[in-house]
């Protein structure tokens, strides 16, 4: 059986748990490198990288992440979660932070500036609509949002941000990349589990499925056989 795991150190992993149940599929908390063996796809969610980092690291997380990256199991990392899934990050804090790597990609910690700069901007996502269906745009959530500056070849640009031009930057604006996919690597700037469109969410499903047949399993439906009695049910809420 495959299950979907949700990393659930520091961060908004309660709303992914909330996204995945609206599509009527169970997530699983993840804490613990042993806890990875008992799931076939993983979200890491939004946060604060740094801090993620250092909860990861104290918990001996680091090696296993990277090995489920290099299985080839599916990891979708959102805003936080996509720093952690690039090879290379910019702007880190003194010190840096560990990474645990595989998408071949610089991505820029905190492009779009500090907390009181996020922002909600309806993005283009015509690869999410062709698969998923419904509006060619998506509303994202950018909440001290990084970006990705570059990519490799293998490296697949689902959404970019034309970044409005300002006085400090005199006219030019600048497209950046804000969601992408490598194989069984996805990644997203915003933050899809605070808004009620579960489309991202339904392309990673179906994606931790396309690697899971392979391995002939399947995602398990809530209730199918878990013991939902001591799960809470109350869904957070969302942006609508
Ligand atoms: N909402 C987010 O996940 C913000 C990420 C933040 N820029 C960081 O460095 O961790």
């Amino acid at each position: 059986m495959a299950l979907v795991g949700v990393l659930a150190l520091q961060g908004s992993f309660n709303e992914h748990i909330a996204a995945l149940r609206r599509l009527e599929v169970k997530g699983v908390e993840i804490r613990k490198p042993e806890q990875l063996e008992t799931v076939a796809s993983l979200i890491i969610p939004g946060g604060e990288s740094t801090t993620m980092a250092k909860l990861a690291e104290y918990h001996n997380l680091f090696p296993a992440l990277r090995e489920f990256v290099k299985m080839g199991k599916p990891v979708w990392g959102t805003c936080a979660g996509l720093i952690f899934l690039a090879n290379k990050a910019t702007g880190q804090k003194i010190g840096g932070q560990e990474l645990i790597g595989g998408l071949d990609c610089t991505v820029h910690r905190n492009f779009f500036g500090s907390q009181i700069r996020s922002f909600e901007a309806e993005i283009a996502v015509p690869e999410l609509a062709s698969k998923e269906g419904g509006p060619e745009v998506f509303r994202g959530v950018f909440i001290r949002a990084p970006a990705i500056l570059d990519v490799g070849p293998e490296v697949q640009v689902l959404a970019d941000y034309l970044v409005p031009s300002n006085e400090e930057n005199t006219g030019s604006e600048k497209k950046v990349i804000v969601a992408v996919r490598q194989r069984n690597l996805l990644a997203t700037a915003f933050h899809p589990e605070l808004t009620a469109d579960t489309r991202w969410h339904s392309y990673f499903l179906k994606m931790a499925t396309e690697t899971g047949e392979e391995a002939s399993s399947s995602i398990v439906a809530v209730g199918a056989d878990l013991n939902l009695d001591q799960q809470p049910k109350i869904d957070l809420p969302i942006f609508q």
